[in-house]
């Protein structure tokens, strides 16, 4: 469902992603890892059609992501960076405004209870928490049921019961077919939602696990083995 083939990205002379490849399959839930300024946000950009690559192709759903980056909206639900939403407005006007601009339609009320915002009322965005805004922009982006979810960062702000919660709707999602690319720097979490989990250095893909073998090792052997990579050892 997404494809990157040999992804350079340059922001004017500094090198971020260079010839980076992967392949995230129908239902799987990929999970990003990466030092600060590794570039797991700009892949997930381009991955969006958000970015254009300085080199080499994304393909979404089969298509070339940044020449059919409109196109593809349709097929994508994203949270990346820092949500906008209109302030004044309250979560339910901002979803039907969204679903508006999509030009779809969505049970609004539902996708609120998803995220545990059910009964918010008429509260505008402005006066919500770090994670009600949080839960609003997954909400957003899970709303028109895309096939593909790009979430960066997506517990930034949620407290555990929130977190927990999140993490079973995606895992639900995947079980019904959503194809996530997700990117968190808690291992933990990558741990017990991801299929495949990539750990991005140097531009590129440097190791990918299989998290299906790795739960069936020692308790902490993950974590162990990703820490060892991110801090530039070898295994
Ligand atoms: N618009 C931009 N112009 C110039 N440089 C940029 C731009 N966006 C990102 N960068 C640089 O690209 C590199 C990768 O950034 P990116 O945000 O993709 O990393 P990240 O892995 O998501 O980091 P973090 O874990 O801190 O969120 C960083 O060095 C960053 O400064």
């Amino acid at each position: 469902m997404i494809e990157v083939k040999r992804i350079t990205k340059q922001y004017g002379n500094t090198t971020v992603l260079e010839e980076c490849s992967l392949t995230v399959e129908k239902g799987e839930i990929y999970a990003l890892v990466g030092v600060n300024g590794a570039g797991k946000t700009t892949l997930q950009k381009l991955a969006a059609g958000f970015l254009e690559p300085t080199s080499g192709r994304v393909y979404v759903h089969g298509m070339p992501a940044w020449e059919n980056k409109e196109e593809i909206q349709r097929y994508l639900g994203s949270l990346i960076e820092v949500p906008v939403f209109y302030e004044h407005l309250t979560a339910e006007e901002n979803l039907n405004l969204h679903l508006e601009y999509m030009g779809v339609q969505a049970d609004v009320g539902k996708i609120l209870g998803t995220v545990g915002l059910e009964g918010i009322g008429s509260k505008p965005v402005s006066a919500f928490s770090l994670g009600m805004r949080q839960r609003l922009a997954i909400a957003r982006a899970l709303l028109h049921r895309p096939e593909i979810l790009i979430l960066d960062e997506p517990f930034n702000g949620l407290d555990p019961v929130a977190a927990d919660e999140m993490k079973r709707v995606l895992m639900k999602s995947a079980g019904d077919g959503m194809t996530i690319l997700i990117s968190s720097h808690i291992l933990g979490d990558i741990a017990q939602m991801a299929d495949t989990v990539g750990i991005i250095a140097g531009g590129k893909i440097q190791k990918e696990f299989s998290m299906k073998e790795y739960r069936e090792k020692e308790a902490g052997e993950f974590e162990r083995e990703v820490l060892q990579i991110m801090k530039g050892g070898t295994i």
